[in-house]
């Protein structure tokens, strides 16, 4: 639509991008100026409300919005409110109580876990996963294996932005959006 061509401008232009950081020849794209000012902020999340209504149905409704420590807890409650969905965490290892499954993921040097709570999502909900930003897409595949071995039906990924060099979303299974072109 037009009025989701213009959101998207505004964000984009608002994305800064940092050379050499948090290593040498790293481009990083930081996104916190869009939560610096209410009306992007709002935009953000009016974009990414405009992409569930068209991608999914009233039958495909995601029933829980999955986001990921940290970044993608910037805007994944807020989104999750705003389509009328729970909102459930996948946090780095040790950091939720209770009975949680984990699943390894590669980073640059060496591995990492993610876990979820148990109980987070109930066998058949439709699960929605966001993150700010997919580079290897081992993050996202993680949280995506975590969500199946909960049970839960994985209708989606949505992200701000993309690697697109880094092929990451040749290693998730579900459908990917990505809000803005980027690197
Ligand atoms: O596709 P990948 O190669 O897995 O990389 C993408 C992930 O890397 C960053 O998170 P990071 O864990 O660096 O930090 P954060 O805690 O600030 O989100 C980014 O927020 C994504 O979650
Ligand atoms: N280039 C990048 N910018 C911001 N976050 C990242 N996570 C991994 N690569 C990144
Ligand atoms: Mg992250």
């Amino acid at each position: 639509s037009s009025e989701l061509a213009s959101l998207k401008i505004r964000l984009r232009a608002a994305v800064r991008q940092i050379p050499d950081f948090p290593s040498k020849g790293i481009l990083f794209e930081d996104i916190m100026p869009i939560f610096a000012d209410a009306s992007l902020h709002e935009a953000l999340i009016r974009a990414l409300d405009l992409h569930v209504s068209q991608t999914y149905g009233p039958d495909e409704k995601p029933d829980v919005v999955v986001g990921l420590d940290a970044r993608g807890f910037l805007f994944g409650p807020s989104l999750a409110m705003r389509i009328g969905a729970g909102f459930a965490a996948v946090r780095k290892q040790g950091k939720l109580p209770g009975p949680c499954i984990t699943a390894g993921y590669e980073k640059e040097y060496g591995q990492d876990f993610f876990q979820m709570q148990s109980d987070a999502i109930k066998p058949g909900q439709k699960v929605l996963v966001v993150d700010d930003l997919i580079a290897t897409g081992g993050s996202a595949a993680a949280a995506g294996s975590l969500v199946k071995q909960l049970g839960g039906t994985l209708v989606g990924y949505v992200f701000i932005l993309e690697l697109d060099f880094l092929k990451g979303r040749d290693k998730l299974d579900a459908p990917v959006y990505t809000l803005l072109s980027s690197q």
